[in-house]
């Protein structure tokens, strides 16, 4: 396993931050949320002056052998075409990108299926879709232990490139029931309430995923973070681990967005906790669980806007909000400067 060196940023600069917001030209307290925000912002930097520079999201994609299990409402040939769709700008996260000049980058980190002449789309893959967890673990631990490295390398060519702020989304047919069984796992709820509809599922075949899951459950041990993503993750969730680790121990701004990818999240600070304190939680989404994963992070998402999509799609539609932070710390008045008294 590679070793990432991930420090909490220094505290002790927490008072000259919050004196700066206080003196800004408001009531204090008034930004609210916003405040909180851009005091995280100041302290990863560790500036004063934060700056947003270069914002790219990784969409990560992957096929998943618990697909034939039955336990999404679409067949697993979906991955591939909406990787095509990625590329091609027609997706959600295209449009939400764009509109905030966000760079994307598509990641095949295991879809079944090449992508022959498509050089748009970033070959890190690792294999045709996992294993059926159902049956046997998804992946092996040196696969799972490539797409960590894969995922970090992949942030370290970003980050060359000068960007600062990086976020992270996924696309891959029946990853919700990787991500449930990984937060049961990591945070020890019962199945029930980490287990959801995924794209859509009726009320009976929620019933049906929740018993396929469980009987994997019974069916092998895992207990260490990485023992858990080989057996029950995917390819595009280990990748993103490794990315998530990679950001933080570059002590970049790192976006968080749905369930799936908060469930990489909560395998990467099992692994190392201070990751947490470079992450920026994008969306509270719909999916069942999600709360109860922000909960147990002690997170407060900037957005809940019910969405249950994926694809980085919240990361990107708060990033507009993330800049405002940004942008009153740098330009906002003080009551210092502008010769006001203040409260
Ligand atoms: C057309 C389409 C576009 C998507 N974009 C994201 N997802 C989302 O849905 C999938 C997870 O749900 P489940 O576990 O129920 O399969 C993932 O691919 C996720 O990114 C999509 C799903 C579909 C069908
Ligand atoms: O929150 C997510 O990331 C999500 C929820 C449902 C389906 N796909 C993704």
């Amino acid at each position: 396993m590679i070793a990432f060196n991930i420090e909490r940023p220094d505290q002790s600069t927490l008072d000259d931050i919050q004196h700066k917001i206080d003196f800004k030209t408001k009531p204090l307290g008034a930004l609210g949320d916003l405040e909180k925000l851009a005091e995280k912002l100041c302290l990863i930097q560790q500036t004063l002056e934060p700056a947003l520079r270069n914002p790219n999201i990784i969409v990560f994609a992957a096929d998943h052998g618990i697909a034939e299990s039955g336990v999404s409402k679409y067949p697993q040939e979906v991955t591939y075409q909406m990787v095509l769709n990625f590329v091609y700008g027609g997706a959600a996260i295209n449009v939400f990108s764009r509109q905030h000049g966000i760079e994307l980058n598509i990641v095949d980190a295991g879809v079944k299926g090449d992508f022959v002449d498509v050089p748009l789309v970033i070959n890190q893959k690792i294999a045709q879709g996992t294993r059926n967890f159902a049956i046997e673990p998804a992946m092996s631990i040196a696969d799972a232990e490539l797409a960590i490295q894969k995922g970090a390398d992949l942030v370290n060519q970003i980050a060359a490139k000068g960007c600062n702020v990086i976020g992270f989304g996924e696309m891959g047919i029946a990853n919700t029931s990787s991500a449930s069984v990984i937060m049961h796992k990591i945070t020890g709820l019962p199945l029930l309430n980490c287990v959801g509809k995924g794209t859509g599922l009726d009320d009976e075949q929620l019933a049906s995923k929740t018993q396929v899951l469980q009987n994997a459950l019974a069916k092998h041990v895992a207990n260490s973070p990485i023992e858990i993503l080989n057996t029950f993750g995917g390819f595009e969730i280990a990748q993103m681990v490794g990315a998530i680790l990679q950001a933080a121990a570059n002590k970049m701004i790192l976006l968080v967005d749905g369930f799936i990818t908060t469930s990489a999240l909560l395998i990467a600070q099992a692994i190392h906790p201070a990751v947490i304190d470079y992450c920026i939680f994008c969306h509270q989404g719909d999916e069942n669980g999600h709360k109860g994963m922000l909960e147990y992070l002690n997170a407060k998402a900037i957005l809940k806007l019910n969405m249950r999509l994926g694809e980085g799609s919240g990361v990107a539609l708060a990033y507009p909000i993330i800049q405002s932070a940004v942008n009153f710390m740098n330009e906002m008045a003080s009551f210092e400067s502008a010769g006001v008294s203040s409260h």
